[in-house]
């Protein structure tokens, strides 16, 4: 099936006439094929990056979006063939399931017999095949938003955009939809882009995560680099849990009332470490022991089976990931270190 288009932004900027400056001029390419994910917090501007790719808002001046080189910026988005999924299903609640589906194709002219077949297609693929005489409002709002899926991919758009699809559903349907829309991307191979605010969401379905902070793009990587290398503390407390302790640095290590552990490579003076729950590595906290460890008090364990989430009494709650084998109870006193590479300084 047809792979998608290249998307370009170029310095596009977006300035909304109450002088809100909803987006700062922003350069991004998204590779034919790709999902691309816009992770951040309400507010940041995902959705109007979306719409000024989509073509329902222009850029400030000087701002411009190309599809395959094309410079589609003037054009609007009837002319961009672009499929569009948004949180609130947007149906035609007048037309059963398949009408929906193949109003896109009625609107390019496409003949009756040729359009119900094609909508037929894509209402197998979404998995609602049997529902397609239903009417709009005798659908779950998880069969609905499958319907809008297959109304967008219907007429093969150059481009997905999804706007928090999913965010509307209860929280194991979320996770069935997202699988098979993952899986139906990816076997359709189309370039998209998916807003959303969930970073799990975001890990499972992103190619690369783009996470953006007050109208700029803060990171951009694949989610295994946004997790391991986050680049500002903002990206390290957004995507999974993020500890910080603060302490001093001297002589290649990092020392606090709790302990001090070996820290090459970080400058003398105040210092504040970021690591994650799962970079801690048990130790024995006994003063004076092995000389190298962080020791706490417990203060809860969530058993996870996989593992155990265990919060330690400190400045700001810090969370460690326990093995499930070793026997671990608030109240207790529990020791770790971290490898110099896994500790985080942000400036
Ligand atoms: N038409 C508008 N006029 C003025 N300000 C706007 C307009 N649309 C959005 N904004 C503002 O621009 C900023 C970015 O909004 P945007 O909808 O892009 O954020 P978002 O990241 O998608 O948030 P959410 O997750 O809550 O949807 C916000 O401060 C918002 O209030």
């Amino acid at each position: 099936m047809s792979a998608g288009a290249e998307i370009t932004v170029a310095a596009a900027a977006k300035t909304f006439p109450d002088g809100t400056r909803a987006l700062h001029p922003t350069d991004l390419t998204v590779a034919r094929g790709e999902t691309l994910v816009l992770l951040g917090p309400s507010g940041c501007g995902k959705t109007t990056l979306l719409r000024l790719i989509a073509g329902l808002e222009t850029p400030d001046a000087g701002g411009r979006i190309l599809f395959d080189g094309r410079d589609v910026t003037a054009l609007p988005i009837e002319r961009r063939e672009v499929g569009m999924v948004f949180q609130s299903y947007a149906l035609f609640p007048n037309m059963n399931v398949i009408d929906n589906v193949a109003y896109g194709l009625r609107v390019k002219g496409v003949g009756k017999a040729a359009r119900r077949e094609e909508a037929a297609r894509y209402l197998e693929l979404c998995r609602i095949g049997e529902l397609a005489g239903r009417r709009i409002t005798e659908l779950s709002g998880g069969q609905r938003q499958r319907v809008a899926l297959a109304r967008a991919l219907v007429v093969k758009p150059r481009l997905l955009l999804l706007d928090e699809p999913l965010t509307a559903l209860d929280a194991n349907l979320r996770e069935t939809l997202r699988g098979e829309i993952d899986a139906l991307l990816r076997s359709l191979a189309i370039t998209s882009i998916y807003v959303t605010h969930d970073q799990a969401e975001a890990m499972m379905l992103g190619d690369r995560i783009a996470v953006m902070e007050k109208g700029r793009i803060a990171q951009i990587g694949t989610p295994r680099e946004i997790y391991a290398a986050p680049a500002s503390r903002f990206v390290a407390e957004f995507v999974g849990v993020s500890n910080r302790i603060e302490g001093r640095v001297a002589a290649g290590r990092f020392h606090t009332e709790h302990g001090s552990i070996a820290a090459e490579g970080l400058a003398d003076g105040p210092a504040t470490i970021h690591f994650r729950p799962d970079d801690a590595a048990l130790a024995d906290p006994s003063p004076g022991a092995a000389g190298d460890g962080l020791a706490f008090e417990v203060a809860k364990v969530v058993y996870l089976g996989s593992g155990q989430l265990v919060t330690l009494k400190g400045l700001s709650a810090i969370r460690i990931l326990v093995p499930a084998h070793h026997p671990v109870a608030a109240g207790e006193r529990i020791g770790f270190t971290l490898s110099p590479d896994r500790i985080k300084v942000f400036p």
